[in-house]
């Protein structure tokens, strides 16, 4: 894993958007085509908030997914990640080829898991965009992550600490408000991405970079699992890299 620590948040997030951008560029140039993945939360809002000012890449011939979604939620609810990418990713990119939204309040969750698996099969995934939780998790996979999951998508129970903290970022106005269920990429679908780039910025996160970097692969630490994939890149910023012991092995080194 290739560690990036920015001076600012700003700065992350027009770091890992220039590096996605160069890889989505090159799989343009490769195969007439790109296809992405972004994800949600307060992390990720400077990465897309650069993502979307790249004029370099052709993005009508980009494809993009998202991670994952809450179960039984509206679109119009303030927390719904569909909502949150269509004001940050999808209205700002008018030229986007296609963006596949999980619908999380499907009448039918079966239909649509079988349908998001299916779309994602055909377009295998050449830059996955991602944060890391407060309790390390990918997606909505919280610990213990299954690391052996055969779909693309799967109905995942959210625990007590990663529930806490979307409460915490102030989406939700009580922590019972917090759904317990979400349709939620699985993490081998998210390691078969060519590139993985992560978005990791404040002190909360501290301890998960600690435990992700410096720890064994478990599934208790399910970022852990990235330190086996050939090309992630982890963009963190002072705070959420102070715990760390040493860099391990810097941009550019
Ligand atoms: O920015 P946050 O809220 O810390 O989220 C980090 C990760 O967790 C998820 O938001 C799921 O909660 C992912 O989409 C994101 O990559």
């Amino acid at each position: 894993m290739k560690i990036h620590v920015e001076p600012t948040k700003q700065s992350l997030g027009e770091a890992a958007a220039a590096l996605g951008a160069s890889a989505i560029r090159a799989a343009i140039a490769a195969r007439g085509a790109a296809n992405v993945v972004v994800a949600t939360g307060a992390s990720q809002f400077e990465l897309l908030a650069a993502l979307v000012r790249r004029d370099d890449i052709d993005w009508a011939r980009v494809t993009a997914f998202h991670l994952d979604e809450y179960i039984a939620m509206p679109e119009s609810h303030p927390a719904s990640f569909r909502r949150y990418l269509k004001e940050r990713f999808t209205s700002r990119l008018p030229a986007l080829g296609a963006f596949h939204f999980i619908e999380g309040d499907a009448p039918d969750l079966a239909a649509e898991l079988a349908r998001i698996d299916a779309l994602i099969a055909a377009h295998p995934i050449d830059v996955l965009f991602a944060g890391i939780g407060e309790n390390a998790h990918l997606a909505f996979n919280d610990p213990p992550a299954d690391f052996e999951a055969t779909e693309a998508f799967r109905v995942v129970a959210l625990e007590e600490r990663c529930r806490r903290q979307q409460f915490g970022e102030g989406w939700f106005p009580t922590l019972d408000d917090v759904p317990h269920e979400a349709i939620s990429m699985t993490i081998p679908q998210m390691m078969r991405a060519g590139l993985i780039v992560l978005a990791v910025p404040d002190s909360r996160k501290a301890q998960a970079v600690r435990d992700t970097i410096e720890g064994p692969v478990t599934p208790d630490v399910p970022a852990s699992i990235l330190c086996r994939h050939s090309a992630c890149h982890l963009f963190l910023d002072p705070p959420s890299a102070a715990l760390l012991r040493q860099i391990p092995d810097t941009a550019g080194a």
